[in-house]
């Protein structure tokens, strides 16, 4: 078997709320995760929101919010991934895809977004070829992100993040709000990268995009991950996902075999 190219040991994140004077009690954000993802594969991560999967992506980049404290070992190829390795692979090797076209900078051209990062005396042939790969025209450069459309703001957050050394691709709820034909396309943008080598762990609500790409998807429920499923096995009745949780929440999809009482988010 390959070694994984990333991999999630006992991974906790939690976080310090004060309740009085010298009082603090510890909220649990992700708690004793482990997961490993092999290069090339495409993981999906699935959940109800507030179940800690943004937390998770933020735990393996070094970016969780600063009254966050994390335990557990995180590997990639092979070595700890500290600060200071983060530092140099961020951008490079890990690229970050955010959930909000929000992280991009209102009052900055997105050309000049895109060159941020890349080799100053090639960052323009650079640019226009990542703008030519996502469909978008080399005169879209020089506009601001709100002289775009919500489609083309996804491209270009593609276009920001992703670079050809990139070998983990994490992409936080990347078709929220989208219509059909922009969400076949930010799942073919994903399985390109995959195709490429790149390992691609894909967050999401949709179970449905989740399995149109992924090989595994993990389901994350209030800061457990409850299982990992073969994606094959999110079909029919669901009769063939491993762990009862799993086959709950498909079976409780409107189009699957609703039943009241049957939502497994609702934890009693
Ligand atoms: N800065 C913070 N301080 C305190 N608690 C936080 C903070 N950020 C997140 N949390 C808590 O951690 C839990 C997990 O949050 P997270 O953003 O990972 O959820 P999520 O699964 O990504 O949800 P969504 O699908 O809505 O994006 C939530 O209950 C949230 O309240
Ligand atoms: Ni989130």
């Amino acid at each position: 078997m390959t070694p994984p190219l990333l991999s999630l040991d006992d991974l906790s994140v939690g976080f310090t709320r004060y309740t009085g004077v010298a009082r603090t009690r510890t909220v649990t954000g992700v708690t004793s995760l482990s997961l490993d993802i092999a290069p090339g594969e495409i993981l999906a991560v699935i959940g109800a929101s507030g179940s800690g999967k943004t937390l998770l992506a933020q735990a393996i980049l070094g970016i969780l919010p600063a009254n966050a404290t994390v335990s557990g070992r995180i590997t990639f190829d092979g070595t700890p991934l500290d600060e200071r390795r983060l530092r140099k692979l961020r951008g490079r090797e890990i690229s970050y895809i955010p959930q909000s076209v929000n992280n991009l900078d209102p009052l900055m051209t997105v050309g000049k977004q895109v060159r941020i990062g890349l080799d100053p005396p090639t960052a323009r042939e650079w640019q226009r070829a990542l703008f030519s790969r996502y469909g978008l025209a080399d005169d879209v450069a020089r506009r601001y992100p709100f002289q775009l459309s919500g489609g083309m703001l996804r491209r270009v957050l593609f276009a920001t993040s992703v670079r050809d050394t990139v070998r983990l691709v994490i992409a936080d709820e990347p078709t929220p709000g989208l219509h059909a034909d922009a969400v076949a396309e930010v799942l073919r943008h994903l399985r390109e990268l995959a195709e490429g080598g790149a390992s691609v762990l894909l967050i999401t609500h949709d179970i449905f995009a989740a399995t149109a790409i992924a090989r595994r998807v993990a389901v994350m429920h209030e800061g457990a991950l409850r299982t990992v499923e073969a994606a094959s096995a999110f079909t029919g009745d669901g009769d063939d996902l491993e762990h009862p949780f799993a086959r709950a929440l498909w079976r409780a999809l409107p189009q699957n075999q609703f039943s009241p009482g049957s939502e497994p988010w609702r934890s009693s």
